[in-house]
């Protein structure tokens, strides 16, 4: 038996940033989860992500396989990663579609895949529109997340991170019906994130549940309930790292709800460059920093390395 959690709700278009960024200190201390309201991303541009998500997911495989996944840019079929390294499972009964940074064309190459426009002729534009509107919400959020921690409001602006950060959006599909099988299949396996904050939008089909308490057996899963208009927010292991854990990096998993679910999650990373070192706020002589400062990207690298490793 699950429970369901009643997350914190943060509302980002609040006038009043400091109670707002206490709030947001509470819920990442007790739950490293929230809700964020008024984020600023219309609901009907979320369900036009998902209506062309659907699109792309309902092609052939063959058509989908030519987008396979190249740079963390692309295709993941079924069965293609395993999120929880000590299970033994086939792998996550999801697919996916990462979306990198768009960056600016006169300076940078794009090394996105896109659907072909003859086929999906508003695709790329409707993914876009949603990744710059996410990510000016995700910035918004940090610069609330730095109030939180009793710094600056552009204290990540300042260490560099928000300098053409590494922001992907990841498309995701679970599939209703799995076909019979003897082992366990999760949508996604249990897993905390690996940066720095995540913004998800989900289509109302359960399935998401949280572990407040990875240490504790047998563990207790929570389920994240959908609330209509919300992104639901978590802390990473990056964000983790760099406040010592006051911020918690919450387990988490998607359970198969025997019926097809769509979610977007947006990963706003720091730039590969940004060292993540712990806040002096968050360290003293009698709690020393646990971890050692850590090239952004380097730390990214490893873990999706491990990810996809099998
Ligand atoms: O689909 C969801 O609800 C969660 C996905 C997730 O946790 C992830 O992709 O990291
Ligand atoms: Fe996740």
């Amino acid at each position: 038996m699950t429970e369901a959690l009643k997350l914190p709700i943060i509302d980002l278009s609040s006038p009043d940033p400091v109670s707002t960024a206490n709030s947001i200190r509470q819920a990442c201390t007790e739950y490293g989860f929230f809700y964020l309201v008024n984020p600023g991303v219309e609901q009907e541009l979320v369900e036009r992500v998902f209506a062309e998500s659907s699109n792309f997911f309902s092609l052939p495989s063959e058509e989908k396989m030519k987008l396979a996944r190249k740079e963390h840019r692309g295709y993941t079929p079924l069965y293609a990663e395993n999120l929880d390294p000590t299970s033994t499972s086939k792998g996550d009964s999801k697919e996916s579609f990462y979306i990198g940074p768009l960056e600016d064309i006169t300076t940078v190459v794009d090394l996105n895949q896109w659907p072909s426009e003859e086929v999906l002729t508003s695709w790329r534009h409707t993914m876009e529109s949603f990744y710059r509107k996410v990510l000016s919400a995700g910035k918004k959020l940090l610069s609330l997340l730095a109030l939180a921690l009793n710094e600056d409001e552009d204290f990540f602006e300042k260490v560099g991170a928000l300098d053409k950060p590494s922001a992907f959006l990841r498309l995701l599909h679970y599939p209703g019906e799995l076909g019979s099988s003897d082992e366990e299949i999760y949508g996604a396996s249990a897993h905390s994130d690996y940066g720095m904050v995540t913004l998800l939008a989900t289509d109302g089909v359960q399935g998401l549940q949280v572990c407040r308490d990875k240490f504790k057996h047998p563990q207790l899963w929570e389920d994240v309930l959908h609330v209509d208009g919300a992104f639901i927010v978590n802390i990473g292991d990056m964000m983790e790292r760099w406040t010592n854990c006051l911020f918690r990096s919450t387990l988490h998993r998607v359970m198969p709800a025997g019926k097809e679910r769509y979610s977007a999650a947006f990963f706003l990373d720091p730039n590969p460059d940004c060292v993540v070192k712990c806040l002096e706020s968050c360290c003293s002589e009698s709690s020393p920093p646990r971890f050692p400062p850590i090239r952004s990207g380097d730390y990214l690298k490893e873990r999706l390395r491990l990810t996809y490793a099998s």
